[in-house]
């Protein structure tokens, strides 16, 4: 295996080989149909990263519509109204928000008018109804009585109503209205385009599609969206003694938990999983297995199969790889190089040097390639309930990563960093003690002692 690299000379390697799942304009990944993109319809783009900008392709709203339940008049019909000397207006009918163009607005009437409606042409402005001697066009619940506005009076919950129940149903809408607040040009109006205009950027190529986006883009018509075209990635766990969770489990066998691992990193990436696939050691097995998974993929990763023992298939069939000792703990021995044409990583077996080969080699390229955000690292203070003797030694020369829970931080602490604590032991098997923590702890490689109340970097798991 040589001799050791570092974890930055590993990621830069890593980085190189995999800077074809990155598209650059005219460079792109493609998906041998020359695509970069693909277009999805927008209830089903959640997550997905926009590959183009998205325009409006008609104005926000599309018409004049009413903001208020109440009467669509001319303002200058109105400006004289008052509480005490009311403007009596007719009332030539009603235009609710159902579809159809309405009749314009004779000048000196009025028109009820409901939330979202179009307005007639001739109306300059809508008076809220309870700005009216109307009050409400609510029709009485049954067994409730009207109050003295018009709008039903409550009854408390037990109590017998207080009016007959015959008063059920659409009172007959009133000829005469008597609007008792003067309005001005454009009162309770929502102007064509007011939102966003024909043309008009609505959402900007790079964004990841959230509830609020894809409601934009639904409430502009558009039906379907241009993502980004998502890196797939291939998952092989190898080890003649892995059955699958759920299964039952005999004599030297345990259950597989890498490939769920790294099947769940990867579409937490923003990545695809093309498939994954389980097999033993045995070379010949290994061997189709590894070349149909690199073939249907952008990119393979192998967990298992790698170091120094007896039965290393990956090692074995993957021999024109480079295998190389990195200076980290966990996930020391690793592998890179190209199966058929395929990048492939190799990642070694224990399921925690699975996990943070993952995360230190891995994640970040696919959140790029996917047009994802890194997820970056943050710092945070060494507490002290994880380390018994108040420090902890780390060997010379190995990047370790320990597993840390971040403690919330409470009032006072808005301003400092975080409070971290160690969890779980430093043993690469310790898979379900990893379930305790919510970060990894760097320890730099020239670090051989730490103590409670250092600062350290964190990275979110
Ligand atoms: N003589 C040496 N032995 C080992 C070295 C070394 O340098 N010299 N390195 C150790 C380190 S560090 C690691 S990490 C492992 C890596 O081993 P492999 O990648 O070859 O992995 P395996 O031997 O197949 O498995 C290791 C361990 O993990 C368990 N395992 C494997 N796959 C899964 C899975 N999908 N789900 C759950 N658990 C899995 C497997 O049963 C073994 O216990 O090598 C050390 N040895
Ligand atoms: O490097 Mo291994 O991944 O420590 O257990």
């Amino acid at each position: 295996m040589g001799s050791r690299v570092s974890v930055e000379q590993h990621r830069a390697d890593v980085e190189s080989l995999l800077a074809e799942l990155t598209p650059e304009p005219g460079t792109g990944r493609t998906d041998g149909h020359g695509r970069t993109a693909e277009r999805l319809h927008v209830g089903e783009a959640l997550g997905r990263v926009l590959a183009a900008d998205v325009l409006a392709p008609e104005p926000l709203p599309r018409f004049r519509n009413s903001q208020m339940d109440g009467f669509a008049v001319r303002a200058a019909d109105v400006t004289a109204a008052s509480p005490d000397r009311p403007v009596a207006l007719p009332v030539a009918g009603e235009v609710a928000a159902r579809p159809g163009r309405p009749a314009p607005l004779t000048p000196g009437s009025a028109v009820r008018i409901m939330t979202g409606a179009p307005v007639p042409d001739g109306a300059d402005a809508v008076v809220p109804v309870e700005d009216t001697d109307v009050g409400t066009f609510n029709r009485p619940a049954p067994g409730r009585g009207a109050d003295e506005t018009g709008a039903p009076s409550s009854v408390a919950p037990g109590r017998r109503p207080t009016t007959p129940a015959g008063d059920r149903g659409n009172p007959p809408p009133a000829d005469t209205v008597r609007i008792r607040v003067p309005r001005t040009a454009g009162d309770f109006l929502r102007e064509p385009g007011s939102d966003v205009g024909a043309g008009d950027l609505v959402l900007p190529a790079g964004t990841v599609l959230a509830p609020h986006h894809l409601a934009a883009a639904a409430a502009c018509g558009i039906g379907g969206l241009p993502v980004r075209r998502r890196v797939r990635v291939a998952i092989v766990s190898t080890g003649s003694e892995l059955v699958p969770p759920g299964a039952p489990a005999g004599p030297g066998q345990i259950w597989d938990a890498n490939a769920v691992a790294l099947a769940a990193a990867v579409r937490e990436a923003g990545a695809e999983v093309a498939g994954t696939e389980r097999v033993g050691d045995d070379d010949e097995a290994a061997r189709v297995t590894l070349h149909r998974a690199a073939a249907s993929a952008d990119l393979l990763i192998t967990s298992g199969g790698v170091s120094q023992g007896a039965h290393e298939v990956v090692k074995d069939v993957l021999a024109d790889l480079v295998f190389r000792a990195v200076g980290m703990q966990p996930g020391g021995p690793q592998g890179f190089g190209r199966l058929g044409g395929t990048p492939v990583l190799t990642f070694p077996g224990n399921p925690v040097s699975t996990q943070v080969s993952f995360v230190v080699f891995l994640r970040d390229v696919l959140r790029r390639a996917g047009g994802l955000p890194p997820v970056g690292e943050r710092r945070a203070v060494l507490g002290r309930d994880g380390l018994p003797d108040g420090a902890l030694v780390s060997p010379a020369g190995r990047r370790q990563f320990l597993r840390g829970r971040l403690r919330d931080a409470g009032i006072r602490d808005v301003a400092a960093y975080p409070v971290v604590e160690v969890v779980g032991g430093p043993g690469s098997h310790l898979v379900a003690s990893m379930a305790a923590a919510d970060v990894l702890i760097d320890v730099p490689a020239d670090v051989t002692e730490l103590c409670a109340g250092d600062a350290v970097t964190v990275l979110p798991l």
